[in-house]
This record gives C-alpha cells, structure tokens and sequence, in this order.
C-alpha cells in the first residue's frame, strides 16, 4: 500500500484496468483537479468479483500498462489488493482503514458502476466506510437518478460545486462529477485489437 502523510487527501480508484484507457486516465485527472487530491490510487485488481475473469490477462501486465500511461507523479499505481487477498471493495476499503485510520480518503468510481452497486457485496458498508464520487461516463448519466444507491443515499448526496469537500466528509456522502465525458471502454478496445488479429 502506498505511504500517506498525516493530511493527504487521497482518491482510490479500482479497476480491471484490461486494458488501461484514455477513459480511466480522464477519470483520475477529473478526480484529482475537483476533490483537490493530493494522491491517486490506480488500484489494479486481481479480477471483479462480478465479472468472469478466466481470460483475464496477468496482474503484472496490467500494471505494467498502468504504470506507462501514468507519468503524473501523483498517480500510485498499486495492486495491494492481491497481496493481501482481498477483491471485494468492502474488504479493500476496510484494510485502508485499518492501516490509514486518520487518513482522508474517497472511493472513485465510473457512472456505469454506480448503476450496479447495489450488487456489489455489502455495498451498503461502502458508503458508510468512506465518501464515494461517481465520475460521468457515457450511457450512464442517469445513474446518479436512477440508481438504487443513489435513492438508498439520496440524503447523503453533496452537491458536485462541493466537490472538494469531500475528502473531509464523515461517510455517508457521495457526488456526482459531470464534466468532460470520454466514451473509450476496456471491451471496445479489446474486440478492436481481436479485429485486427482476425485480419492478419
Ligand atoms: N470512459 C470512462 N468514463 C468514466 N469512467 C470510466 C470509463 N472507463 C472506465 N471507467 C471507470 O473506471 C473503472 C475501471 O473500469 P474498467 O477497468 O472496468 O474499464 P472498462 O472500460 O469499464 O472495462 P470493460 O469494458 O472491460 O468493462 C470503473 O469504475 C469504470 O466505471
Ligand atoms: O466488491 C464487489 O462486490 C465489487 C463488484 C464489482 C466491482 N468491484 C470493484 O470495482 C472496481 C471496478 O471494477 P471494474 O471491473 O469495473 O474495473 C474494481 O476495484 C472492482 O474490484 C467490486
């Protein structure tokens, strides 16, 4: 896990990262420039435990992908989760806790998981760990209406002008960033690069 300094805001931001895109490095610029971050952990995870994983290429690759389109020195690229076997968020963000516990922290996600986060394990527990900013994505800007997260929490919602508050906020809190969408996807670029194998 990275080092934090007594004071640091920082943004976790988790992902299959296979591959990385324009799309997730857009998010990270979006997160650091509005919640006023002082870091950015690019989170690589071992697999979503909701997404089938068997031709999931390996961690070190995906990190080493991570790590070349990340030259902003702020950006911590990071698989701790794996080293201490974690994968649900829940037990991700219960670890940071344990070893940050007066750290500031927000989880950072796509509007496209907000959508499904009411299927994620103890998605409750999330929101109540550590404030949550949804991040705009293509086809899912109603999330932040729609969402069985966002009705659930819709007392905890901080408007986004607010954004940069919420590193500060006791959980629950979430916003919603609209701003610069980017409509690149992992899947896109994968049925792309399957093409052009095809053609060869
Ligand atoms: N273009 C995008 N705009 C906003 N958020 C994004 C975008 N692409 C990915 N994300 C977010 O980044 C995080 C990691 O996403 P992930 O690695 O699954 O990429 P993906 O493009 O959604 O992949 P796949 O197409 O394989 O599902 C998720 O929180 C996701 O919502
Ligand atoms: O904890 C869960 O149940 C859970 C379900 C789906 C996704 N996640 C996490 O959400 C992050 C984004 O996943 P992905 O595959 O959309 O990049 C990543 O850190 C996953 O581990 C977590």
């Amino acid at each position: 896990m990275p080092h934090v300094e007594p004071g640091m805001r920082i943004g976790l931001f988790g992902g299959s990262f296979n591959p990385p895109h324009e799309g997730h490095r857009l998010v990270a610029e979006i997160a650091i420039r509005r919640l006023r971050l002082d870091q950015l952990w690019w989170i690589v995870t071992p697999g979503n435990p909701l997404k089938d994983v068997t031709s999931l290429p390996p961690l070190a690759d995906r990190i080493a992908w991570s790590e070349r389109m990340n030259p902003d020195p702020r950006v911590k690229v990071t698989a701790f989760e794996a080293l201490h076997e974690v994968r649900y968020t829940a037990d991700t963000l219960a670890l940071v806790r344990r070893y940050n516990p007066a750290r500031r922290f927000v989880w950072i996600m796509g509007a496209d998981n907000l959508a499904g986060f009411h299927r994620w394990q103890k998605w409750r527990d999330i929101a109540l760990t550590f404030p949550i900013a949804v991040v705009d994505r293509p086809g899912s800007t109603l999330a932040y209406l729609s969402s069985k997260m966002a009705k659930t929490f819709d007392y905890a919602r901080v408007d986004e002008s607010d954004a940069a508050l919420l590193p500060t906020l006791p959980a629950p809190a979430w916003t919603f960033l609209h701003g610069p969408r980017s409509p690149v996807s992992s899947t896109a670029i994968r049925n792309g690069t399957e093409k052009l194998f095809k053609k060869a």
